[in-house]
């Protein structure tokens, strides 16, 4: 289970990044107060416009950034406090993930079975169920960078799920990827779904959304502005789907701010 509560993050802004975002305040609140809870069998989904907060929010949950202000809780240990515990419970998935384009898939899928301290036969027996699923085998042997995008997403999750983990925190799951290999990841994430495990992903693609999460958060400037089923989302705004709901809450958070 992933428990946030009331999650603050404030960026410190260079002059470069201020001059970029034409402002003279040199702090960023990235994320303002958010809460929500995210249970096992749920692919709970985190959707909103670019900059609205969701890269930062996963990344808190990741341990990968220190929150400014609230606490997270990964079944059960705080990010901050039991950040080893938590690392070992989730597999962080990045589409711009950075694997060393010096070795092969191979190499990079051993080196990190290690890290997570399993032995040898364990990290053979994960290869060997996740290397034919994502039809890895055809290209284990070959470097990182002589791989096509598309090959590299799919190295780069066989990697993140080396240790088999209960948790699965995923920043814009098809970014990048053409239509077939978006549809291996998300059926690949159902599929971990219906084995139980929790899966938290961010888009700011509503059709994605729409078919893939059992519930959604909607944030806007840091704010989580609305939750609920696809089904709740659509009988509270009377939207007939989850685009025409967005706009509908986008537009209510325009007028509070106003
Ligand atoms: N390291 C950083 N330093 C300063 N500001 C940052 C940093 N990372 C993100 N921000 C800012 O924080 C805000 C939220 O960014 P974040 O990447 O979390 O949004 P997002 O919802 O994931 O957007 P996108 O869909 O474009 O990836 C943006 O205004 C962004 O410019």
């Amino acid at each position: 289970m992933i428990e946030i509560k009331d999650l603050t993050k404030i960026y410190k802004l260079n002059k470069r990044q201020m001059a970029e975002a034409k402002t003279k305040d040199p702090y960023k609140r990235a994320v303002d107060g958010l809460s929500l809870t995210a249970k096992e069998g749920e692919i709970y989904g985190l959707l909103g416009p670019n900059g609205a907060g969701k890269t930062t929010t996963l990344r808190c949950i990741a341990t990968l950034i220190k929150p400014t202000q609230g606490e997270i809780y990964v079944n059960g240990h705080e990010v901050q406090k039991e950040s080893e515990k938590v690392r070992d419970s989730i597999g962080f998935l990045t589409s711009d993930i950075k694997l060393d384009e010096q070795f092969d898939v191979n190499y990079m899928f051993d080196f990190f079975g290690r890290v997570h301290k399993m032995s040898k036969s364990e990290i053979e027996n994960r290869k060997a169920v996740l290397f034919p699923y994502f039809g890895i085998d055809e290209f284990a042997s070959k470097r990182i960078k002589e791989l096509s995008t598309g090959m590299k997403q799919k190295a780069a999750i066989a990697v993140s799920l080396v240790h088999d983990p209960d948790i699965i925190i995923f920043d814009e799951p098809t970014n990048g990827l053409d239509i077939i290999t978006a549809r291996g990841v998300t059926d690949y994430l159902r599929k971990l779904r219906d084995e139980g495990k929790l899966i938290i992903m961010s888009t700011h693609i509503m059709s994605e959304a729409q078919k893939l999460c059992d519930r959604i958060g909607m944030i806007i400037n840091g704010k989580k502005i609305a939750e609920g089923t696809l089904a709740e989302l659509l009988a509270v705004t009377g939207a007939k789907d989850l685009e025409d709901a967005f706009f509908e809450y986008y537009k209510q958070a325009e007028e509070v701010e106003a």
